[in-house]
């Protein structure tokens, strides 16, 4: 019981992973100021109380991108745990495969369509790294079905 006490309250967060017709994959490049500026990272964010992932998915899509998530439900494909700070992360990436509206960057610094092969060319934020060589993964074998 004594992990109950000493371990850190979780911080939750919930990404997306874009997938658009020709493979590529969304990233966004984090603004200044901000913890891991000018990382690149899947859109999202803190999932608030009351909230589930997926509305909150749905919820920092419209902020980040204005776009919706329409069709199939966006696809839980892996998590990253790991210490952040004073707290503990837990990253929750979904794969949306359809939306409506042209994705802008609403709040990042840029955002870039990469190609699966070449997410691990880009910067990112320690967590993000194996759910980057995941997502390569799962494109690859052909287990994402694309819109
Ligand atoms: N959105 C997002 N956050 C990530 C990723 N990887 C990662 O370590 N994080 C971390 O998760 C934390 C929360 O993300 P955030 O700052 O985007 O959350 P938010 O939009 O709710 O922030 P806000 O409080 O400024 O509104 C940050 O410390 C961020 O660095 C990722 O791929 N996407």
């Amino acid at each position: 019981m004594t992990d109950s006490v000493t371990s850190p309250p979780l911080l939750i967060v919930v990404a997306g992973a874009l997938v658009r017709d020709d493979g590529r994959v969304l990233l966004q490049r984090r603004g200044a100021g901000k913890e891991h500026a000018g990382l690149w990272e899947f859109p999202g964010g803190k999932v608030e109380p009351g909230e589930t992932p997926e509305a909150a998915l749905a919820r920092e899509l419209a902020e980040e991108l204005g776009i919706a998530p329409s069709g199939p439900a966006p696809v839980p494909l892996s998590f990253a745990s790991e210490p952040a700070g004073s707290r503990h992360l837990l990253l929750l990436l979904f794969v949306v495969t359809r939306w409506r509206g042209e994705p802008r960057a609403l709040d990042a610094a840029e955002i870039a369509w990469v190609e699966p092969e070449r997410l691990g060319d880009r910067l990112m934020p320690p967590a993000d790294r194996p759910l980057a060589a995941a997502l390569a993964c799962a494109l690859s074998g052909g287990m994402i079905e694309r819109a």
